[in-house]
């Protein structure tokens, strides 16, 4: 054997134990990483990865190797958060035969007509608030849940944007819905007889051209349409009314005084299918991501500028206000793609690399 034959023997036995250590961190870092889906923590944690570089560069004899070092261990944490993502991703979800459905309001709500397009044969259930639904998620009363996040005339419905960042959801579907109002009355009533109408404040403001002829009529913030229309009926006073689809109108048997008073009649609503676990087929075409960046000049930009360099459309930015933390924003940013593809790989690590908090919410089959 000459002198190159015995260092590769000598170097081929390190590279045994590195195996070995590396399969062992591999493990650990799955445990954590399973640790932390079940309490809500995200995968990225910059000040630990810190910590890791600064007190591996303390072991080092050669100082020399501390900047070769650290890149060595900036790697494998990025391996290890690979790993982590993968197999998070894999893990077996438990169906059960009869899968259970949660939405916000009555029977006869828009959500409700979200879930049944989204869904076949599934037991639905309706709870009172948007936030009732990731309850009921968390407390496995349901499997999924239907909720809408925005609407094409009114925008974002901040309320879910925050609570899918609280309750830790994933979203593993959309549905997009044209979305019709109506002036709803009991038998006898006519639009000249209303004093009050009630419904949804997003109802309200979609429908607010119409109701503008009618100063004199009291407008009343509701739960949802679908609970305003069975209100009115409740009362049976003709002097209520409600703004509803017409599907509640037959629910609760209620005369429609007025079709399609939405003035935008390109008027869809988007709704979210979310789950507990992040559920991803072969062909998703669109990502939701959750990022916060530095409180600095150009820090949102650095992010952002890694879906151009990949050639990834973004669909959409909606900015959140981060509670204590004045003019710090979280960032929901949706975007083409599936996370298998090369350049979505490339582009995810890049921005968790550069930013504070990173959380894929989902990679599911866009619905519009
Ligand atoms: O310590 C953690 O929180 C881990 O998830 C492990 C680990 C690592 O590889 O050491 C990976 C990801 C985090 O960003 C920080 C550290």
């Amino acid at each position: 054997m000459d002198k190159l034959d015995l260092l590769r023997c000598e170097i081929d036995s390190v590279d045994k134990e590195l195996v070995k250590l590396f399969e062992r961190r591999m493990e650990i870092v799955t445990e954590i990483g399973k640790f932390k889906e079940e309490t809500n923590m995200p995968i990225l944690n910059k000040s630990r990865e810190e910590e890791v570089l600064k007190k591996n560069a303390s072991y080092l004899k050669d100082e020399e190797l501390v900047g070769p070092m650290k890149e060595f261990f900036k790697k494998v944490m990025e391996i290890s958060r690979d790993v982590q993502r993968e197999r998070m991703l894999n893990r077996v979800i438990d169906k059960k035969s009869k899968i259970k459905v949660g939405f916000q309001g009555q029977s006869g709500s828009f959500s409700e007509a979200a879930l049944n397009e989204y869904f076949t044969d599934v037991e639905s259930m309706n709870v009172e608030t948007f936030e009732d639904v990731f309850v009921s998620l968390h407390s496995n009363h349901i499997d999924y849940g239907v909720l809408p996040i925005e609407n094409s005339s009114t925008g974002g419905i901040s309320e879910v944007y925050d609570l899918l960042k609280k309750y830790n959801g994933y979203i593993i579907g959309e549905v997009c819905l044209k979305v019709k109002h109506n002036l709803l009355g009991v038998e006898g009533s006519s639009i000249e007889l209303l004093e009050e109408i009630y419904s949804h404040p997003q109802a309200l403001e979609q429908s607010k051209e119409f109701l503008k002829k009618y100063p004199h009529i009291k407008l009343i913030p509701y739960k949802n349409t679908a609970i305003s229309a069975k209100y009115i009926m409740e009362q049976k006073d003709v002097k209520k009314g409600a703004v509803a689809s017409v599907n509640a109108a037959e629910i609760y048997n209620l005369k429609v005084l007025k079709e399609n008073i939405h003035h935008n009649h390109n008027n869809y609503t988007r709704f979210v299918i979310i789950g507990k676990n992040p559920e991803i087929c072969e062909n998703a075409n669109k990502v939701s991501v959750l990022v916060n960046t530095n409180h600095e000049a150009g820090a949102l930009f650095n992010v952002l500028r890694y879906f151009a360099d990949n050639d990834i459309s973004m669909l959409k930015i909606e900015s959140r206000p981060i509670i204590g933390r004045s003019w710090e924003y979280f960032f929901y940013i949706d975007f083409q793609g599936n996370i298998h593809d090369e350049h979505v790989k490339k582009a995810i690590k890049l921005i968790e690399d550069n930013a504070n908090y990173f959380k894929l919410m989902g990679n599911y089959i866009s619905g519009s």
